[in-house]
């Protein structure tokens, strides 16, 4: 970024986000990123704001981030201090590191995901809940690009076997089908090389208004 006080002084060089307001997009590679969680990710970004096809969603810490009513930001009218449950911990490489990728021809969805040591539910392996809340994460963004606003009426899983701490995985869905209001998605979670199933999972959402989602 170039900054300019006054045309006199002289133009100083600065760190683009030392006065940038733009909010932080966790989807973005950090240094808590092991090489395998770099490489699945330059693997599905293979053509970054081209045609490829595959699309990484930007990912902020609220759903709302860029939404505006009457000129204001939604996300400071409603619940301002609220954050998304997934983007809540700022630390890097502590919790949910991930960047989902839309193929939106195949009605696919898949996540790259490095579980952090603040996931850990049975000693050294992820938390149940927390590997629920990638899938209904997932699985929800999928439904989401096909079918517009959707709420999870419904999630099944079966934990086949257990996730390191640490370890990336691949959060693999699909829109099975859709049927008025219903959008039913499948998941599995394998290790990276996709040689080993860890969880499987099925969603129904269900299609909402705006209001839905504010009112309940
Ligand atoms: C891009 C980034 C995206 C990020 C994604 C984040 C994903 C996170 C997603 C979530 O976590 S959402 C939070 C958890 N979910 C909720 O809090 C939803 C709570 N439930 C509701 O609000 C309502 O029950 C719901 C909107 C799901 C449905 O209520 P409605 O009154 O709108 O619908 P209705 O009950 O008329 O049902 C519509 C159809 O769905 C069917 N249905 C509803 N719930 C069902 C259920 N649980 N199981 C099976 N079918 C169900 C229902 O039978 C019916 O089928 P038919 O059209 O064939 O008659």
């Amino acid at each position: 970024m170039l900054l300019c006080a006054c045309a006199s002084a002289p133009v100083q060089q600065v760190s683009p986000r030392l006065f940038s307001s733009a909010p932080r997009d966790y989807s973005l590679p950090n240094d808590s990123w092991s090489a395998e969680m770099r490489r699945l990710y330059d693997q599905y970004d293979q053509e970054p704001g081209g045609g490829g096809r595959w699309k990484r969603l930007p990912s902020y810490n609220r759903f709302l981030k860029y939404a505006t009513a009457g000129g204001q930001c939604l996300s400071r009218l409603v619940q301002s201090r609220a954050r998304l449950f997934t983007r809540n911990i700022k630390e890097p490489g502590a919790a949910f590191e991930y960047a989902i990728f839309i193929n939106e021809e195949e009605k696919r969805a898949v996540c790259v995901f490095q579980a952090g040591h603040l996931l850990e539910g049975p000693p050294g392996h992820v938390h149940g809940g927390a590997i629920a809340t990638i899938i209904d994460n997932v699985t929800g963004a999928c439904a989401t690009y096909i079918s517009g606003f959707v709420l999870t009426a419904n999630l099944n899983i079966n934990y086949c076997s257990p996730i390191s701490l640490g370890s990336v995985v691949l959060v693999d869905c699909a829109v099975d089908r859709v049927e008025g209001r219903k959008t039913w998605v499948s998941c599995r979670i394998t290790s990276a090389d996709g040689s080993k199933l860890h969880t499987e999972a099925t969603g129904l959402f269900v299609s909402v208004g705006v209001s839905h989602l504010f009112t309940g």
